[in-house]
């Protein structure tokens, strides 16, 4: 069994005149938790049919879970997982039989209960699927991304809808998944929820990887210039510097006590995320703003 799940190199796809995946490589091991990031339209999701085997390539080779996703068959389809971003259209049928017949379509699937269980729908199992809350809607969309038992799951905007309590339970069943050697491939406009469960991030804009890395060191955040800031006879002070430690000793030193409201800061994922962003934005579209204020 090969260690790396899914594997494109120099992916292409156009709409039209419109290439909206424009070259992406892309390397993911098992056990894996590997986030897509990115703005509206920046070809996450096209890029995800694609490893899916529901869109074809333009360009570029592809494989996932050793096969090519546009010709691979059944077989394969049944070892991967999809919860689709929007949600399934639910009939008038209790929710443990929904499960359960989507169950049969798999040849080894997990339990029906202990999928319910893992979701937090088993208070459920009997309502009808169409009385479902949104977020329970979304949770029941899981249960069938995993009753397969996949060996790749791809979640696309998972947690949409989720309470803050159904969204860190929702976390922790992917790493409960990711620790037993599910690979996952998330999709998410949440960058907290990247950060807590993405073993690496890849930031897409325009069709391009724009960086790639564990969320703690994405585009040299964790070496990033800190700012030390604190309270002065109630007038707040702040500095910018390389060498925090330094600087916090340097005020301590000159302080009796506790340093008033102290605070150290490193830029957040959200913030280096919307630097990439905003650098992609000024690259692709400085010409037509030029263009629009001549
Ligand atoms: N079926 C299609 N026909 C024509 N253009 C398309 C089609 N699907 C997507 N596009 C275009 O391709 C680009 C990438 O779209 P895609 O849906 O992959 O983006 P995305 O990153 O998933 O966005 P979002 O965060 O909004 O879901 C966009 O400019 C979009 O308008």
């Amino acid at each position: 069994m090969s260690a790396t799940v899914i594997e494109a190199s120099g992916l292409l796809k156009k709409y039209g005149d419109h290439l909206a995946v424009a070259g992406v490589d892309l390397a993911v091991p098992r056990g894996e938790v590997f986030s897509l990031l990115g703005p509206n339209g920046a070809g996450k999701s096209t890029t995800v049919e694609i490893l899916e085997g529901f869109r074809r390539r333009d360009g570029g080779t592809v494989r996932v879970l050793g096969a090519d996703p546009q010709s691979a068959g059944r077989a394969w389809r049944a070892r991967i997982g999809i919860v689709w971003q929007r949600e399934t259209l639910l009939p008038k049928v209790p929710v443990r039989e929904i499960v359960r017949h989507f169950a049969g379509n798999y040849p080894s699937p997990r339990g029906v209960d202990e999928t319910l269980e893992l979701v937090g729908l088993t208070g459920k199992a009997r309502a009808l699927a169409d009385s479902l809350s949104g977020g329970q809607r979304r949770r029941l969309d899981v249960a069938l991304g995993i009753i397969g038992g996949p060996e790749l799951l791809f979640l696309d905007e998972p947690t949409t809808g989720f309470d803050p309590r159904a969204r860190r339970d929702f976390w922790q069943l992917i790493r409960d998944l990711a620790g037993q050697g599910t690979t996952i491939l998330l999709t998410t406009h949440y960058l907290e929820e990247a950060e807590a469960l993405a073993d690496r991030v890849c930031v897409l804009a325009g069709g391009r990887v724009r960086a790639l890395g564990a969320p703690d060191t994405l585009g040299g955040r964790a070496t990033a210039q800190a700012t030390v800031s604190w309270s002065e006879r109630g007038v707040r002070r702040e500095i910018r510097t390389d060498e925090p430690t330094r600087a916090v000793a340097e005020l301590a030193a000159g302080f009796p006590g506790e340093v008033p409201e102290l605070r150290v800061h490193r830029p957040t994922l959200e913030e280096v995320y919307l630097g990439l962003i905003d650098e992609d934005e000024g690259a692709g579209s400085g010409g037509e703003r030029a263009e629009a204020l001549a």
